[in-house]
């Protein structure tokens, strides 16, 4: 049955998406990676930090749902988990929870917190639905010390910690930033096959740096046609520099731009040609 919260999109829309998404292949050595998130003209994601921006219109954002149910898991970093206090669930129409069963299609939240700054309790967003059966509960990526009362709280409702341990494989209070393709492997491990990865700035900056660009293997950004103007969260990932020259840092192949009502949705398969 469906629910009156539930958010529909077309076939006719999803299969413009689908060349983007990832295929079923048991022999992966790293979860499939999708990077999306919205922004505004000038590049911004929100419109100052920790402040949560709409950008997306009901057709874009039932796309960004639809994105959701194709991926085992979502990743976002604790500046978001902070600033938005988010869902992290998906709210399509015939998904688990939403007119279908159990947690089918549900993906698993991630919150990298290395230094443990999610303050969250049983009246988070994400917990709360976990707890109505409306998503899962979120895995914590984390190097600190989590409270026992913490833990529990998590793990009595589906989720858990993962620690993050340091090269002499202690959790590492000093852990600040974790490579990713580390992080990647952890999912793995987990069983995650594919994690769309959503923001906010510093790890969507991260992603995109000419470091980190091989490890993406789908890009989807929402266009929204507005100006935030300066003093957001702007996604402008470092600059590179080979030999003394500046390069750009990465570029889409395969490039489609599809209208999605006001916004226009780009997908993209990273060129890793130089
Ligand atoms: N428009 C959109 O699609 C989205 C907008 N947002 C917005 O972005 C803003 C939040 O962005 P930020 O403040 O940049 O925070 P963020 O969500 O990128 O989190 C940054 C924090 O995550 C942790 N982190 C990130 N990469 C790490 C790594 N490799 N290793 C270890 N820890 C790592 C660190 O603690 C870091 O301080 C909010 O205003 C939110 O509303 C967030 C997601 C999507
Ligand atoms: N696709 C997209 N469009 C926007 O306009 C946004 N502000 C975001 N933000 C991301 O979605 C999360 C909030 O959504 P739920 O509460 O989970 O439904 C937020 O935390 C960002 O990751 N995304």
């Amino acid at each position: 049955m469906a629910t009156r919260d539930a958010l529909k999109f077309a076939t006719s829309q999803s299969d413009q998406i689908d060349p983007y998404l990832p295929s079923p292949s048991p022999h992966l050595s790293k979860p499939f990676v999708t990077l999306t998130f919205a922004t505004s003209l000038d590049s911004q994601l929100s419109l100052a930090p920790g402040v949560q921006t709409a950008l997306s219109g009901p057709e874009s954002k039932a796309m960004t749902h639809y994105l959701r149910s194709k991926h085992d898991a979502i990743l976002i970093g604790v500046g978001t988990a902070v600033a938005d206090n988010p869902s992290l669930n998906c709210r399509i129409e015939g998904v688990g929870g939403y007119g279908g069963p159990g947690l089918v299609a549900q993906p698993r939240p991630v919150v990298v917190d290395p230094k443990g700054r999610w303050d969250f309790d049983a009246e988070s967003k994400v917990m709360k639905l976990a707890k109505e059966g409306k998503g899962k509960a979120p895995w914590l990526v984390t190097g600190a010390s989590i409270s026992q009362e913490k833990r529990d709280l998590l793990e009595r409702a589906g989720g858990k910690v993962l620690e993050f341990l340091s090269s002499s494989n202690q959790p590492s209070l000093l852990t600040s930033s974790i490579s990713w393709s580390a992080m990647l492997d952890v999912l793995a491990d987990q069983g995650v096959k594919s994690v769309m990865i959503e923001g906010g700035g510093v790890v969507i900056n991260d992603l995109l740096s000419s470091a980190n660009f091989k490890l993406i293997d789908s890009v989807v950004v929402t266009l929204a046609p507005t100006w935030l103007g300066k003093g957001g969260v702007q996604v402008c990932p470092n600059e590179r520099i080979e030999d003394g020259r500046r390069l750009p840092v990465g570029r889409l192949k395969d490039v489609k731009w599809i209208p999605l009502g006001e916004d226009v949705v780009l997908c993209g398969h990273p060129n890793m040609e130089p």
